[in-house]
């Protein structure tokens, strides 16, 4: 079984209360959102030091076997929508 760093569900006072366990894993959620947001921030920099260290060293900016291999790594993972996923990461990270 895959691991997983997802925090556990947070107990509430009243477990039968659909009110109170939709807020409980709402919050859950946007912890997770935040801490995607701050992970595809990261990878954006590192892209971009690897996309500026290649021009300044006569290369291009993008590198398309690279991305198709990102491509075909999300598609297996998460299907097509992980791959238009994966599209949308090289978009933030290349600018265009
Ligand atoms: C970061 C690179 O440069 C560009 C950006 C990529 C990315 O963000 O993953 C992938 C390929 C390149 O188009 C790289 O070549 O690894």
């Amino acid at each position: 079984m895959r691991s997983s760093t997802v925090t556990p569900p947070t107990p509430t006072t009243a477990p039968d209360d659909p009110e109170a366990v939709i807020a409980a894993e709402r919050a859950r959620i946007d912890a997770l959102d935040a801490r995607i947001v701050a992970l595809v921030r990261d990878r954006m920099e590192i892209s971009e030091t690897i996309q500026r260290v290649r021009i300044e060293s006569g290369g291009r900016r993008v590198h398309l076997a690279r991305e198709m291999e990102i491509l075909d790594h999300y598609s297996s993972e998460l299907g097509s929508a992980g791959r238009d996923l994966a599209m949308t990461l090289l978009r933030l990270c290349r600018g265009h």
